[in-house]
C-alpha cells in the first residue's frame, strides 16, 4: 500500500481544491506568525471550512500556548494537531485531538538523541521526521540522511525537502506510513503549484 499523503501549507482555496480533486489525506494549516505560509485564526478558520470534510485538517503550531491552543482548535476544528516546537508533552495533550510531533532531525546529533526525544513525546499518534534543527522552523525544502531511520519501527511520516522527483526513492529505501510536503510543490511559499502537486501525489501512488 502507498503511503498517506500530507500536503502543507494551504494559503488559498484555489490550491486546497486542486488537493481535493487528487484525494489528498491531509493538508495542513500554519499557525505560525513566522511562517511565509502562516495563517492567522480568522483565515484558517475559512480554510478549514473550505475543505470540510473532504480530507483531514491538521493545524501546525510551534511554541503556542495553552490559550492560543484552546481557541485555536475551538475556532478551527481541526482532525488533529501538529506541533513544531519544543512544547511539553503534557500541553500537546491538553487539548484532546490527536497530535503529531515533529521530530528536529538537525538538532539531534545521533540515535539515542533521537530515541531520547521520541520517549519524551511517547503520546504523539505519530512522529514527524523533518530537517529542522530545535530553533529553527519546518518547511524550507531541506532534505535529512534518510539512512538515519533504517530500522525505526513505528508508523511514522516523512518530511523534509521531499520533491515529485524525490519521493518515490525515499519510499522505496524506508517505507514511512505517510509523506509530508511544502515547499517541494510550491511556486513560491504558501502558493502551490498545480502541475507538481499532481506530480507528487502520482509519484507516491506508483511506489
Ligand atoms: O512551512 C513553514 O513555514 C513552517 C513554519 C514553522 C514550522 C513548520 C513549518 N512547516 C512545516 C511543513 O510544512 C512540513 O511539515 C515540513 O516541514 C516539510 O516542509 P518542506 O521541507 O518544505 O517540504
Amino acid at each position: 500500500m502507498s503511503p498517506r499523503i500530507k500536503f502543507c501549507g494551504f494559503t488559498r482555496e484555489v490550491d486546497i481544491d486542486a488537493a481535493l480533486e487528487l484525494r489528498v489525506d491531509y493538508l495542513g494549516l500554519i499557525l505560525v506568525r513566522e511562517s511565509p505560509r502562516g495563517l492567522d485564526w480568522a483565515r484558517a478558520r475559512q480554510l478549514r471550512q473550505h475543505i470540510g470534510q473532504q480530507a483531514r485538517v491538521v493545524l501546525l503550531t510551534r511554541n503556542a500556548s495553552s490559550c492560543e491552543l484552546l481557541e485555536w482548535s475551538d475556532a478551527i476544528k481541526p482532525d488533529l494537531l501538529q506541533f513544531h516546537g519544543d512544547e511539553d508533552p503534557a500541553l500537546c495533550a491538553q487539548i484532546g485531538l490527536p497530535w503529531w510531533k515533529a521530530v528536529p532531525m538537525g538538532a539531534l546529533s545521533d540515535a539515542q538523541a533521537v530515541q531520547g526525544y521520541l520517549d519524551r513525546y511517547h503520546g504523539a499518534e505519530r512522529w514527524l521526521f523533518d530537517s529542522h534543527g530545535q530553533q529553527s522552523q519546518g518547511g524550507r525544502g531541506v532534505a535529512f540522511d534518510w539512512s538515519r531511520l533504517h530500522g525505526m519501527a513505528a508508523p511514522y511520516v516523512l518530511a523534509g525537502g521531499l520533491k515529485p522527483e524525490t519521493v518515490a526513492g525515499a519510499i522505496q529505501q524506508l517505507r514511512p506510513w505517510a509523506v509530508d510536503v511544502a515547499s517541494g510543490i510550491e511556486q513560491a511559499p504558501g502558493i502551490k503549484d498545480p502541475v507538481r502537486m499532481r506530480a507528487f501525489v502520482d509519484a507516491v501512488r506508483q511506489t
